[in-house]
């Protein structure tokens, strides 16, 4: 149909083009002004520089592929309390201080929306306290050992991969893909009990992209202020492709969770992954068993919550050592001694019983816990993290909180902060972490890498457990130095990623 015949069917001529187009700019404009709420920051709090109406955000764009440490130098700017960083639509006071404002109430998850869908971390109030019941079921003691035996699974495979490739000529791996590779088949096989095999294939599972599209995409939605408008117009070329990918993503799902139902009505034995196990379990709050839509979004979550923040944290563990190769030594010699009986050579053997990698045997890591800690201390994989206050609230520093303003807390720049970790915040010691030979806990309030209160991460015992396992199966067989020149730079998305790759020259040991 020509424009002529567009016109002509609306009563217009070509004579009326320029008002329509006018009238089609203002409409425009005003669906933007209207989906843009400038925010002024509270009285007596110093500020970020700003322009009207915008804010900050110019500031924030120009600094986003730095956004921890332009958060930790306006910590260090404005010492310990809160200060603003006005940006349309979200607010933000930054603050290295904790407050119960922080502790419950919606997060700001609402980019994330059709990815998370209807999960823990997008809920709220009581939806928010039943999902963490019945989430809180799935870090029992046999999951845990479920996860140590899935986990050692694809580290073996992993060891596989990379025996293959330290007998060819080049011995150069990229390390943190490596990773990314192995925790998405560890967590849809926890999850789902599905293996995606993306270790050993050189062609990742269409699953496995969407989840890593959708996130990376999703993400530059915290820096657009019209991006609903986007999405729900499908304007852009990002909001098509996210919704490409949620569907793929979603569809898998379905798919699993149709097959699974089909085995458990066939009688057939269910496996220990968390699909099988919530199929039929009832809810304690409300006694009803859960629906394909909350089955799928209860995984979702769960492989959300823990593979980009395991691959991360595995990825700077190995960069870490890679630099201090004395406290490299150290954990190895543990490994030694706690897994293999102190038997070099069992430590290298390509046979061996599981039981040496029991998940008791890990627990009984005490240097490689610290180890994992001090890594995530100064490498948190949830660089930045947003809260938003229910209800009128104080900072430990007097700052008033008003209800519906978000609160913006960097375990980033915490974990570097010399007035809460002393002279040497920036320095890699473990030992910081140890007392009396046995690991000191710091209070969740001044270690923020698994958040603190209420929310404070569930699978931080999961977490912990798959990195001490991998650390244990590849430090003694395997030699790692860092390939490129890397200076320890990181991708700014909602984990921490490093950037760029991190290339690792493996030879076996
Ligand atoms: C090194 C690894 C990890 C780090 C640093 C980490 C960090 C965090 C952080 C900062 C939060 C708070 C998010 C927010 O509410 O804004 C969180 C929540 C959560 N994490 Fe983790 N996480 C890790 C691994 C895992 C793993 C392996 C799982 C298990 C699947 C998991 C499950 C969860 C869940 C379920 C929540 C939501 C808790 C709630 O809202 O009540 N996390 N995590």
């Amino acid at each position: 149909m020509s424009l002529h015949e567009v016109l002509a069917m609306a009563g217009l001529t070509e004579a009326d083009l320029p008002r329509v187009c006018l009238s089609v700019v203002l409409i425009f404009a005003l669906l933007v002004w209207k989906s843009i709420k400038p925010y002024r920051p509270p009285k007596n709090v110093p500020c970020v520089p700003s322009k009207p109406i915008i804010g900050c955000l110019h500031l924030i764009d120009e600094n986003w592929p730095t956004l921890p440490d332009f958060i930790l130098k306006y910590d260090a700017q404005f010492g310990q309390r809160a200060w603003a960083a006005p940006v349309p639509n979200v607010g933000l006071l930054g603050s290295c201080l904790f407050s119960l404002v922080t502790e419950e109430g919606k997060n700001v998850r609402e980019a994330l929306g059709e990815f998370l869908g209807d999960g823990i971390f997008t809920a709220d109030g009581p939806s928010w306290k039943h999902h963490r019941k019945v989430a809180s079921q799935m870090f029992s003691r046999n999951l845990m050992r479920n996860g140590t035996v899935v986990a050692l699974r694809q580290v073996k495979l992993l060891v596989e991969r990379l025996d293959k490739v330290t007998s060819s000529k080049s011995s150069v791996v990229d390390m943190q893909d490596m990773f990314f590779r192995m925790t998405i088949d560890v967590f849809a096989s926890i999850a789902f009990g599905v293996e995606l095999n993306s270790i050993l294939s050189d062609k990742p599972h269409p699953f496995a992209v969407a989840f890593d599209e959708v996130q990376n995409l999703s993400q530059k939605r915290f820096r657009d202020p019209i991006w609903r408008l986007k999405r729900n117009l499908q304007l852009t070329d990002n909001e098509r492709k996210i919704k490409t990918g949620c569907k793929t993503m979603k569809e898998f799902a379905m798919d699993v969770i149709k097959s699974k139902r089909r085995e458990a009505s066939n009688n057939a034995s269910m496996g220990p992954d968390l699909l099988s196990r919530f199929l039929d379990t009832k809810n304690p709050i409300d006694g009803h068993t859960p629906g394909d839509n909350e089955l799928r979004d209860i995984v979702m979550n769960f492989m959300i919550a823990g593979r980009d923040t395991t691959a991360c944290a595995l990825s700077w563990t190995l960069y870490e050592l890679a630099k201090n190769p004395d406290i490299c030594v150290k954990v190895i010699e543990e490994i030694k001694k706690v897994c293999n009986g102190g038997d070099a050579a069992a430590s290298r053997s390509r046979t061996f019983s599981d039981a040496e990698y029991s998940y008791e045997n890990i627990g009984n890591l005490t240097y490689t816990h610290a180890v994992a800690m001090e890594v995530l201390r100064l490498h948190p994989s949830v660089p930045v993290d947003i809260k938003f206050a229910v209800k009128n609230d104080t900072l430990p520093d007097g700052t008033f909180v008003p209800k519906g303003s978000s609160v913006l807390y960097s375990p980033y720049a915490m974990g570097r902060n010399e007035k809460i970790w002393g002279a040497d915040a920036k320095k890699f010691n473990p030992d910081r972490f140890i007392e009396d030979g046995k690991i000191s806990e710091p209070s969740q309030y001044k270690f923020t890498t698994f958040n603190a209160g209420y929310r404070l991460c569930l699978g931080k015992p999961l977490a912990m457990l798959e990195i001490k396992l991998t650390l244990a199966m590849l430090l003694p067989r395997f030699k790692f130095s860092i390939a490129n020149d890397h200076k320890g730079g990181y991708q700014s998305t909602l984990v921490l990623p490093m950037s760029p790759e991190l290339m690792m020259n493996v030879i076996k040991r």
